[in-house]
């Protein structure tokens, strides 16, 4: 595990902290060691001589900005204080008093700082246990009212650390530093307005700590650039053939949802799958194999609606030539009966879009508890909540453990932050993304590739929770590449497929 990944609250935090003071490590020390990486940062950042106003609070987060208050204005940086508590920690009073001493103009009051561009926001950290009220809540309201940048120590203040909830009022950040280890409610949807550009402040601590508190396998994971990259079936052997990387089943499509299916097509092409078959209604069999010539187009009897009406495969033997089965997009709700078949079949399966929806009305727990192989649902909030009308999905970590244990299966929350979380428990955050995704189609885009991840992945036994990671990874890496060359308004579903593929080549 590299730290990137790890994910702690904060009562984790303060037993890892609490280790390493256990072991010898003085508290002020490490607190000067952050503080000093922090500052090395901010002097990147920051011009040279520029105002910098520092908000300090009464606890360690406070300490921290103190520490950083005194190396740039060692550095020759214009900076102020604005510190208006009655009761500060030792270490954190000691290190206000030092900096009264070398003459840096120190506030209590709100009305009497000074303006300036940049502000470093010391206020709590990990510590904040309450809503925060009266003349803090001001002063926090006041500062953001600036518009000005903000670097948040840690957090930016006034967010929960495990939630992400706003306790009352919260800094809006431009950058948040967060020290050693990610904190949970930074990966929490309702914070990502709060935090604004995260990176991690890496102050050497020990694995053998993290490993004590959190246990071999941590029950909440960041994925990372390394785990997906490794999951990823490359490189090839030399010696491989087609049928060595996988056959996916898509079933998706319907006259009135085409696209769907193209867009599916295309996701699972840019997997590298080594046969793709794509069963569709009769219909527009055409519109795929002139999208897909590599793909074998299976046309379908269809619903006067244009649905598929059956597979013409024979039964069940067919449907087990396949590593994969993926089945939703475009569907419509009048193809119940596939999606029961794909259910009772004994092949891996995804279920997406209107094979979740179809699947509610069947009943979720009932119909799935029958399947003994793998599954994987990826549903958006709003299929989540038809599947799971009872688990709230405000914490989403929590929202996809419960789904997943009742289901026994693989189940991928969407959204700004995707969670996934095993049947065990174990979550995956995907915390990077960009919103340039929120557009129709780019979730149809996602079942293919995972599809075809997981037909190359069940050759090479890749636990699927891994695979399906990996592949949330790519899609929204995908996404940010993407905006980043044509904004955010300009990565509809088909442009994101093209994309994929120039991920790998940045990252491989
Ligand atoms: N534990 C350590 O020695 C280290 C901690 N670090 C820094 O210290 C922070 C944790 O320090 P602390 O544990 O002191 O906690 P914080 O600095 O986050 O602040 C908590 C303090 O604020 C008070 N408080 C909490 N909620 C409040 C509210 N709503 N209104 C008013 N006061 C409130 C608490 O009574 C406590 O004194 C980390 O976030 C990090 O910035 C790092 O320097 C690494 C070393
Ligand atoms: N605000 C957002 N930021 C980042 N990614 C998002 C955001 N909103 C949605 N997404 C992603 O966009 C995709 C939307 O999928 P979905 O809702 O299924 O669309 P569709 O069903 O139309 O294909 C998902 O991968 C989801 O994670
Ligand atoms: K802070």
């Amino acid at each position: 595990m590299i730290k990137e990944q790890f994910v702690v609250t904060s009562a984790q935090m303060r037993d890892i902290e609490g280790r390493i003071f256990a072991a010898g490590m003085p508290v002020a020390a490490l607190m000067e060691k952050v503080a000093g990486l922090i500052s090395d940062r901010l002097q990147v950042i920051i011009p040279k001589g520029r105002c910098v106003g520092i908000l300090v609070g009464p606890g360690h987060n406070g300490g921290d900005a103190l520490v950083v208050a005194r190396e740039l204005h060692f550095r020759g940086y214009q900076v102020w204080i604005y510190q208006p508590f009655s009761k500060l920690k030792e270490l954190t009073n000691q290190h206000f008093q030092y900096a009264q001493s070398l003459g840096i103009p120190c506030f209590q009051e709100i009305d009497k700082v000074p303006n300036c561009d940049f502000l470093i926001d010391g206020l709590f950290g990990f510590g904040l246990e309450r809503e925060i009220t009266d003349y803090i809540a001001a002063a926090i309201n006041y500062f953001n009212a600036w518009n000005k940048q903000i670097f948040s120590i840690d957090l930016p203040s006034g967010l929960h650390t495990d939630t992400g909830e706003v306790l009352g009022v919260a800094i809006r950040a431009t950058q948040t530093f967060c020290l050693g280890l990610w904190k949970q409610g930074l990966l929490q949807e309702q914070a990502l307005e709060y935090i604004g550009q995260a990176e991690l402040i890496d102050f050497d601590i020990p694995l053998a700590d993290i490993d004590a508190v959190l246990g071999e396998v941590p029950k909440i994971q960041r994925i990372t650039q390394t785990t997906a990259i490794g999951t990823l079936p490359l490189p090839r052997s030399p010696i491989t053939h087609k049928y060595k990387s996988g056959h996916l089943l898509l079933i998706c499509g319907s006259r009135r949802y085409a696209g769907g299916a193209i867009l599916t097509g295309l996701g699972a092409r840019a997997s590298g799958v080594g046969m793709l078959s794509i069963a569709v209604p009769e219909s527009i069999k055409p519109l795929l194999v002139s999208h897909l010539p590599e793909a074998l187009i299976i046309g379908c009897p269809e619903t006067e609606t244009g649905a598929i009406s059956h597979l013409p495969l024979p039964e069940k033997t067919h449907l087990s030539s396949f590593s994969v089965i993926a089945c939703g997009p475009g569907l419509t709700q009048d193809s119940t009966p596939i999606v029961q078949q794909v259910i009772e079949s004994d092949v891996p399966l995804i279920l997406d879009a209107d094979a979740l929806n179809i699947l509610a009305q069947l009943g979720t727990i009932s119909t799935l508890k029958k399947r003994q192989t793998t599954t994987v649902l990826t549903p958006h909030t709003g299929e989540f909540h038809r599947l799971f009308p009872d688990i709230s999905y405000t914490n989403r970590v929590k929202a996809v453990q419960t789904a997943a244990a009742q289901t026994g299966a693989v189940v991928l929350l969407k959204g700004a932050r995707t969670a996934i979380s095993n049947p065990e428990g174990v979550v995956w955050i995907n915390s990077e993304s960009t919103p340039a995704l929120a557009r129709g189609g780019s979730g149809d885009v996602l079942t293919g590739l995972m599809g075809g991840l997981l037909a190359q992945a069940a050759i090479k036994q890749t636990p699927i929770e891994d695979v399906v990671a990996t592949a949330a990874w790519w899609h929204s890496q995908a996404g940010i590449l993407a905006a980043a060359e044509r904004t955010e308004l300009g990565v509809d579903a088909f442009t994101l497929t093209q994309y994929l593929m120039k991920v790998l080549l940045d990252f491989t």
